[in-house]
C-alpha cells in the first residue's frame, strides 16, 4: 500500500551528478513512489552558486546553507554529491546525527573515512550507501556486499576510472594528445573537480581501497594502495604495446595472496593483450572482473562516469535506502572482520615489459641478460633494434616479484652500456 506522507530528500551539490539526480527524481517521481511505496520529495538543494539557473528545480528549494539543511530534522535521506573531504564529511556525520540516512558518490571520502562514517551510521541506526562511488552506473558495491556475501572473492581486476580510459583510448585509437583528450573528458563531465585525481590514479586508488575492503572483508585504506598514474604513458609505449599485440589501460588490481593470509591493492598502467575483454573497453566505460571461489569469473561492464549514468546508481541507492526506512530496517553495513593485512607492492608478482636504450656493441645483450638472471627474473622475449651505435632493447619477463624487478632496474642503471631505462610497464591479463 502506498504511504501518502512523502519521504524527504536533501540534495547536497547540484553539479554534473546532482543536477541529473534532481532531474530523474522529478521526471520519474511516480515510478519511484510506486517502487518505494511512498512518494519521494526533494525537500532542499544545497548549492554554492544560488544565482545559477537550474532547470526543473523549484527555486524555493535552493539554499547555500547545507549545514542548516541537514540539521532540519525532517529529512529522511541526504544525497551527498559535493565531493571532496570537507565539508562533505561533516555534513554526512551531521545528517546521521539528525536522523537521516545518506547516499553518497564520494569515493575519496569513503576510501579515507568509510569506517568512521559507517560507525556513525550504525550508531544512529541509519544507512550509508555509495554505489555511485565505484565505477559509476555499474552495480558493483551491492553485488559484492550482498549477492556475493556467501562466496569467497580472491581477485578484483579492472578499469575503474572513466576519464583515464577515455584519454588512453583516444591516444591509442586516434593519436590524440594527452591534454586534448583530458579537456574533452572534462567537458563531458567525466573528470573530477581536480583532474589530477584521475590522471595520477588517486581516484582509481580510492575505488581500489573501497573494493578491496568490501571484497576481502578487511580494512584497506587509500594509503595501502600502490598507485601510479597514466601521465607518463607515451605514444612510444602504445607503439611497443601494439608490437606485442597489446594495448595500455589503467588498471586497479586487488588480490588475495595465494596463502590467503594477506591482500594487495594496486593501480597502474599495464599492457593487456588485444584479445582480453578489457582491451575493448572504450571511452569512459569501465569493466571489472571479480574472481571468486564458487562463482568463478564474473564481469561487470558499463558507463563508469558522467552525470546521467552516475545518477542512475545514486537513484538505485536512494530507492534502497527509502525502502529500508519504510521497513524500519537498515541494509548491510561495514564488514572488516577478516582483518587481512595489506602486503607491500614488492610482493606483487606479475610480468614486465622493459624498454632500454643501450650501446649497440657486442656483449651488451649478454650483460643485460646476466643482470636479470642474477636477480632471479626469467626473460620471456628480447627484441633489439640498432641505429648509429645506439640500440633499443625491449625485454619481456616471465612472472617475477616487483621487488626483484626493482633490483634488476637498479642494476641495469648501473651498467655503462645502458644509457637509460626508457619505460617499465607491467603486463597483465595473460
Ligand atoms: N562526474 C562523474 O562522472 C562522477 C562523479 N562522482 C562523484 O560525485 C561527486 C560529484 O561529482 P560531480 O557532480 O561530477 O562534481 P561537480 O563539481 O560537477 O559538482 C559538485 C557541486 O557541488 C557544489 N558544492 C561544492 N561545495 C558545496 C557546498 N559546500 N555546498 C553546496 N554545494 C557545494 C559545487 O558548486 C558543484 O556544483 C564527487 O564526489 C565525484 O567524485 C562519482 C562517479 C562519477
Ligand atoms: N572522475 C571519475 C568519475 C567517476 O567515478 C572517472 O573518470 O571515473
Ligand atoms: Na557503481
Amino acid at each position: 500500500m502506498m504511504r501518502t506522507r512523502p519521504l524527504k530528500v536533501a540534495l547536497l551539490g547540484c553539479g554534473v551528478v546532482g543536477s541529473e539526480v534532481a532531474r530523474i527524481m522529478t521526471t520519474h517521481a511516480a515510478d519511484l513512489a510506486a517502487r518505494i511505496g511512498a512518494p519521494v520529495e526533494l525537500a532542499g538543494v544545497a548549492v554554492r552558486r544560488p544565482d545559477r539557473v537550474r532547470a526543473g528545480i523549484d527555486p524555493s528549494l535552493i539554499t547555500t546553507d547545507a549545514t542548516a539543511l541537514v540539521k532540519r530534522g525532517d529529512i529522511d535521506v541526504v544525497v551527498e554529491v559535493i565531493g571532496g573531504i570537507e565539508p562533505a564529511r561533516t555534513l554526512i556525520t551531521t545528517a546521521f546525527q539528525h536522523g537521516a540516512s545518506v547516499v553518497s558518490a564520494n569515493k575519496a571520502l569513503i576510501a579515507q573515512d568509510g569506517a568512521a562514517l559507517h560507525a556513525a551510521a550504525e550508531e544512529q541506526g541509519r544507512d550509508l550507501y555509495y554505489e555511485a562511488a565505484v565505477a559509476g552506473a555499474i552495480p558493483l558495491i551491492r553485488p559484492l556486499r550482498e549477492s556475493m556475501a556467501g562466496d569467497k572473492v580472491n581477485r578484483v581486476l579492472g578499469i575503474v576510472n572513466g576519464t583515464t580510459n577515455f584519454i588512453l583510448d583516444k591516444m591509442d585509437t586516434t593519436g590524440a594528445g594527452y591534454q586534448e583528450a583530458l579537456d574533452e573528458a572534462t567537458a563531458l563531465g567525466y573528470a573530477e573537480a581536480d583532474p589530477t585525481a584521475d590522471v595520477e590514479g588517486f581516484d582509481a586508488a580510492a575505488k581500489a581501497a573501497i573494493l578491496s575492503g568490501i571484497a576481502f572483508h578487511s580494512r584497506v585504506l587509500l594509503d595501502d594502495v600502490y598507485r601510479e598514474g597514466m601521465t607518463e604513458v607515451t605514444a612510444a609505449d602504445f607503439a611497443s604495446a601494439k608490437e606485442m599485440g597489446c594495448t595500455i589501460k589503467l588498471l586497479a588490481i586487488c588480490e588475495r595472496a595465494a596463502d590467503g593470509g594477506s591482500v594487495t591493492a594496486r593501480v597502474h598502467p599495464a599492457m593487456i593483450p588485444l584479445t582480453h575483454p578489457l582491451a575493448s573497453v572504450r571511452g569512459a566505460y569501465n569493466a571489472v572482473f571479480v574472481e571468486s571461489e564458487a562463482a568463478g569469473q564474473l564481469m561487470f561492464y558499463g558507463p563508469g562516469a558522467g552525470g546521467s549514468p552516475t545518477a542512475s546508481a545514486v537513484l538505485g541507492d536512494l530507492v534502497a535506502v527509502c525502502r529500508n526506512r519504510l521497513a524500519g530496517a537498515t541494509g548491510p553495513g561495514d564488514s572488516a572482520y577478516a582483518a587481512l593485512p595489506v602486503s607491500p607492492m614488492g610482493e606483487v608478482v606479475t610480468r614486465y615489459h622493459i624498454s632500454l636504450d643501450v650501446a649497440d656493441k657486442p656483449g651488451v645483450l649478454a650483460q643485460v641478460a646476466t643482470v636479470f638472471a642474477e636477480h632471479g627474473v626469467s626473460i620471456d622475449t628480447v627484441r633489439q633494434q640498432g641505429k648509429d651505435g645506439e640500440a633499443s632493447l625491449v625485454v619481456v619477463t616471465h612472472r617475477a616479484s616487483d621487488a626483484s624487478l626493482s633490483g634488476v632496474v637498479e642494476a641495469l642503471r648501473g651498467l655503462d652500456t645502458v644509457r637509460g631505462v626508457a619505460s617499465i610497464m607491467r603486463v597483465e591479463g595473460e
